[in-house]
């Protein structure tokens, strides 16, 4: 089967700093993709430029849908979330705290909103059709509340919830614009042992009951070796290892890539254990 994503020969340059260099890869379709590294290694910069934050220096990044491919490269950033339907949650969350979860939910989905208004007074009259249009908004954020076990939440300020709470409201908010590539900028940071195994089930769900392709930025092994189908392992810009969990997982590249950068913080061991997840 095509995948969902490939990014091919992308190089992202910062002045002198060439953060990709050069990286291809492939996002398996209905699958999950776990893209790992040392710090500094340019996975944040992949995401950047796969939701279009930033413009590649030069490459291409394409999505394969049944309507033809679309190259990614070529959008805008508001575009790559509006039509090809890729948005991302943050390493640090960016949830509005003083509004209810409820209605964090239903900003996300504005633009369902202002396009049933037709960007006119439509919303303002109150008019059938963008009745029926917040009707579904409010049902679709609903359901991805009870699917994500936020229900109880949903009248309380995010802001005032514990930090596992909010991340998973994060996801919820995303789930709501109904993405075709949901992407994720380290999920289980700051999470307990127990948030983490949650998070785990979460993403088999997503992937099996929802069948949602996911990418994801991670640095928990634990979770990593756990549900991820496909690994990209990044070092200093470039693909140093790619394939099954178990696969990269005893690759000398990527052992040595993790020890250095271990090595580098003066660290007796590495902050991950990549032989022993
Ligand atoms: N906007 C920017 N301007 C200049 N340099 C940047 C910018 N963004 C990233 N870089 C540099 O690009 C390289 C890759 O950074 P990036 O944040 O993508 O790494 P990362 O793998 O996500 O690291 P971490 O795991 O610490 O989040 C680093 O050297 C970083 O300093």
């Amino acid at each position: 089967m095509k995948p969902l994503l490939t990014v091919e020969q992308l190089v992202m340059r910062f002045g002198g700093i060439t953060a990709i260099d050069g990286l291809s890869l492939e996002v398996p379709r209905g699958r999950i993709t776990a893209v790992i590294g040392p710090n500094g290694a340019g996975k944040t910069t992949l995401f950047n430029c796969i939701t279009g934050f930033y413009r590649p220096s030069a490459g291409r990044i394409v999505l394969h849908t049944a309507e033809g491919e679309q190259e990614l490269t070529r959008l805008q950033g508001h575009r790559i979330a509006r039509e090809a339907r890729i948005v991302r949650t943050f390493q640090n969350i960016r949830l509005f705290a003083g509004m209810t979860v409820l209605e964090n939910l239903l900003v996300a989905q504005h633009r369902e909103l202002q396009r049933a208004a037709r960007f006119s007074l439509a919303g303002l009259l109150h008019t059938p059709g963008y009745r029926r249009a917040q009707q579904a908004a409010l049902e679709r954020a609903r359901r991805w509340l009870a699917e994500l076990g936020l229900t109880q939440y949903a009248d309380l300020p995010a802001g005032a919830l514990p930090y596992g709470t909010q991340r998973r409201v994060e996801i919820a908010r995303a789930l709501c614009t109904e993405p075709q590539l949901l992407c994720l900028d380290e999920p289980a940071a700051g999470l307990n042992p127990k948030e983490s195994a949650e998070l785990n089930a979460l993403l088999l769900r997503l992937r099996d009951a929802h069948h949602l392709t996911l990418l994801f930025i991670e640095h928990d092994m634990n979770v990593v070796m756990n549900v991820s189908d496909h690994v990209v392992v990044m070092n200093f810009g470039r693909k140093i290892a790619e394939g099954a969990p178990q696969h990269v997982q005893h690759d000398p590249e990527v052992i040595a890539a993790y020890l250095g950068a271990a090595e580098d913080a003066e660290e007796e061991k590495p902050d991950v254990e990549v032989g022993n997840a």
